[in-house]
């Protein structure tokens, strides 16, 4: 089975009009979850990075496993309000609403190669947030890299528009 063949798509959720593409069966299929690693870590070969930083929820998931895998730290992007030291926070819009990210001050040092995870990458708003986080640390953004791509959105080309390595398994078209 392909990586794509394990998510399934909900339609009208959050909102009316939108195609929720749902990787939780993926996530809950053993064989899924390997294939979804062993891919990562396929498309990954060649970039070098230090540490990976996930976007809050569903990219701790893929973000955590893939630090297990590869060895890496792990560092949270979270949503506002859960992180107890000093943060930076960038408000962003994402397809279906708006959101706070924030991160501790100090999880990056200057110079550091932070590869950006999330599970799946729509309008890029999310995404471009995390970016923000990351370079407000001086860090530098080895490569973004999702599971999902809904390329209609845009948000894919506008990371690569902005001279980011931009990375993803599996796209659906027609958003
Ligand atoms: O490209 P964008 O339009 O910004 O959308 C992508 C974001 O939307 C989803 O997260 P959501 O905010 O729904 O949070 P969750 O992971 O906690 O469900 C997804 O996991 C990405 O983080
Ligand atoms: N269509 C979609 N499905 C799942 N997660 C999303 N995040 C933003 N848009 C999404």
């Amino acid at each position: 089975m392909a990586l794509k063949d394990y998510i399934r798509t909900i339609p009208d959720f959050p909102k009316p009009g939108i195609l929720f593409r749902d990787v939780t069966s993926l996530f809950a299929d053993a064989a899924g979850f390997e294939l979804m690693l062993d891919s990562m870590v396929n498309a990954l070969s060649g970039i070098r990075f230090d540490v990976i930083a996930g976007i809050d929820a569903r990219g701790f998931i893929v973000g955590a496993a893939l630090a297990g895998r590869l060895q890496k730290g792990f560092v949270p992007l979270r949503k506002e309000g859960k992180l107890p030291g000093s943060v930076i926070r960038v408000a962003y819009r994402l397809e279906y609403g708006e959101a706070v990210l924030e991160v501790h001050t100090g999880s990056f040092k200057k110079g550091m190669r932070v590869l950006l995870i999330d599970d799946l990458i729509a309008t890029g708003g999310t995404a471009e947030a995390g970016v923000q986080l990351i370079k407000a640390q001086s860090a530098d953004i080895a490569a973004c890299a999702f599971v999902v791509d809904l390329p209609d959105l845009g948000g894919s080309a506008r990371l690569q528009e902005a001279g980011h390595t931009v990375i993803s398994l599996c796209s659906f078209e027609g958003a």
